[in-house]
């Protein structure tokens, strides 16, 4: 767009805000060197525009503030984004949001009451766009589809270190859990929750961004069976990078001695500056929870260092 009317609103970049909101004070021609413009605070600027592309983004219509979704605004640009998760977040104490298919989420870092089993019950059965963004209107979509198309789903939860990730995996989780209990499986249910806090004892530790941080990825396949309950669970664990190892000198050597088909996981033990590394077979899934459950009676919970 190359000529812009008086009153447009455009987003201009802004060091501490990121992002400011201003509106056009004077129409703009192709040609013209500068925008007249007001910021929301009330302050006038001239902003120089060099070419074309030095243009600064377009606002959206009052009309769309705060969607739901995000490919319904008009304009799809960073600042845009930035807004609208911002007024959901703020003024409609919402931390999900809709990008299509894709649900956007925002660590609130807080206890919010929107996990309980009556929010469960209202999403179960219903369509991903006739509900506000949630976890479980994903997890509600993907059981269904599997259910009616009888084929496997997969969820994939991404975001940096600390954003949320094995929380929203805790509380799909759960969402099948329920959804898909039956009461002569409820023992497998159980059993897929209660695994969290043990491998969570020997496979998380604290860093400057996360006091309770995956140091391994987690490929967890939950099995159902034809009317809809779990009946089986597997977990597997993956990427665990160098930068994710709490102790990379010793994490280094061990990987030198070439150990064939084995889990590392690495243990920070807290109060006493020592650490255990367990090497588990794979070839013993059993074995393997008797050792992380003895491990975890035996050894404090949690980590106490800071990890690079
Ligand atoms: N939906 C939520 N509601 C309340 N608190 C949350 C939520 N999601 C995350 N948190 C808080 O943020 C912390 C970090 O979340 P989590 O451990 O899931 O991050 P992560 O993405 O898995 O991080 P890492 O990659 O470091 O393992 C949690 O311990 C919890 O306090």
């Amino acid at each position: 767009m190359a000529s812009l009317e008086l009153y447009t609103n455009v987003w201009i970049p802004e060091p501490d805000a990121v992002w400011v909101s201003a509106l056009l004070l004077q129409d703009y021609s192709p040609g013209e060197k500068h925008l007249q413009l007001q910021l929301s605070d009330g302050q006038e600027v001239q902003y120089p525009v060099g070419s074309i592309s030095d243009l600064p983004p377009l606002g959206n219509p009052a009309i769309l503030e705060g969607e739901n979704d995000l490919t319904a605004l008009s304009f799809l640009h960073e600042p845009a984004v930035l807004h609208n998760l911002r007024v959901r977040f703020l003024d409609y104490s919402s931390i999900y949001t809709y990008c299509g298919i894709v649900l956007v989420a925002i660590n609130p870092y807080d206890q919010l009451s929107i996990y309980g089993e009556e929010v469960i019950d209202a999403y179960s059965g219903q369509d991903m766009g006739d509900m506000e963004p949630h976890i479980f209107s994903v997890a509600e979509e993907a059981y269904r589809t599997m259910t009616r198309s009888e084929k496997n789903q997969s969820i994939i939860i991404s975001g940096e270190s600390g954003s949320g990730k094995t929380v929203s995996a805790k509380f799909t989780m759960r969402y099948f859990a329920v959804v898909g209990g039956a009461s002569q499986q409820t023992s497998v249910e159980e059993r897929v929750l209660a695994s969290n806090p043990i491998m969570e004892s020997i496979g998380n530790a604290k860093t400057t961004r996360n006091d309770n941080s995956s140091r391994f990825g987690k490929y967890i396949e939950i099995g159902f069976a034809r009317k809809g309950d779990i009946i089986a669970a597997n977990m597997r664990t993956y990427l665990l990078e160098k930068s994710r190892v709490v102790f990379q000198h010793l994490f280094m050597q061990v990987l030198n001695l070439r150990i064939q088909r084995t889990h590392l996981y690495a243990f920070f033990e807290p109060s006493a500056s020592s650490h255990v590394i367990v090497f588990i077979l794979n070839r013993s899934l059993r074995l393997t929870f008797l050792l992380l459950g003895f491990l975890a009676a035996c050894l404090p919970l949690g980590a106490g260092g800071v990890c690079p």
